[in-house]
């Protein structure tokens, strides 16, 4: 029986670091975002369903989805964003499932679903341990604001619309403290793996 890890976390605490060094240690990690991306794009069933229900003013000249336009409207409008999430998340979950299942056949021991809204989405029946990635609400705006040019406005929009990151760290099984250097989150993670028998 393969060992099924979540990896989850808030906006821009720090999943997608540790993710990319799940990948060095030769751990196969499975990207919700990536996926995400994938079935919203031109002719995909989510596709057809977004632009019938926002309009085609959220697509770009080329016809692909406009995700600064689209990021505005439903981090800005819960109910937006609910219907959002009813369009992409079902097509995410099994396509996830997908994948989980082709690692499975190939024999990996361990695999990591990277799913930054593994509570809200009530996703947490999927994985046998749940892993976070924790920085304090300062650092988490301040690295939002600046990787994504976001004002404070809009990057506070997205971060209140997620679960509070202390409620997600205390119902992990393990925490990482990612408010330090990357080697000393890469230090956190590898003690978290050998005592998971990752390692
Ligand atoms: C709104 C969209 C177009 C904005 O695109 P953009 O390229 O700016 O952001 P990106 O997709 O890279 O997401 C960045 C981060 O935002 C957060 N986030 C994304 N969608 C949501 C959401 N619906 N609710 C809360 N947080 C979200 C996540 O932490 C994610 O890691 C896009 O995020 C989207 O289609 N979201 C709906 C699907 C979704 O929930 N994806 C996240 C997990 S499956
Ligand atoms: N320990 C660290 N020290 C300094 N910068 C960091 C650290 N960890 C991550 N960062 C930076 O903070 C930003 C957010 O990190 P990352 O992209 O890994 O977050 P994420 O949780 O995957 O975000 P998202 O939810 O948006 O996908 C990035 O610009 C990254 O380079």
């Amino acid at each position: 029986m393969a060992l099924i890890i979540g990896l989850t976390g808030g906006i821009a605490s720090g999943k997608s670091t540790v993710a990319r060094m799940l990948l060095e240690l030769g751990i196969p990690v499975i990207d919700a975002d990536q996926i995400a991306r994938e079935v919203v794009e031109i002719g995909e069933d989510a596709y057809l369903q977004i632009v019938e229900k926002f309009g085609e003013e959220i697509l770009q000249a080329d016809k692909t989805i406009d995700r600064a336009k689209l990021g505005a409207i439903v981090f800005n409008d819960e109910e937006k964003r609910k219907l959002l999430n009813s369009i992409v998340h079902p097509a995410v979950r099994q396509k996830m499932l997908e994948q989980k299942e082709q690692y499975v056949k190939k024999g990996e021991k361990n695999i990591v679903l990277d799913i930054p809204l593994l509570f809200e989405s009530n996703l947490t029946y999927l994985v046998d341990k749940i892993l976070v990635v924790y920085v304090d609400g300062h650092i988490q705006l301040e690295r939002l604001m600046e990787r994504n040019c976001f004002s404070k406005e809009e990057a506070e929009a997205r971060i209140k619309a997620q679960l509070p990151l202390k409620e997600k760290a205390a119902k992990a099984d393990a925490v990482i403290d990612n408010n330090g250097t990357i080697e000393q989150t890469k230090e956190q993670l590898l003690n978290i793996l050998k005592q998971w028998d990752v390692l």
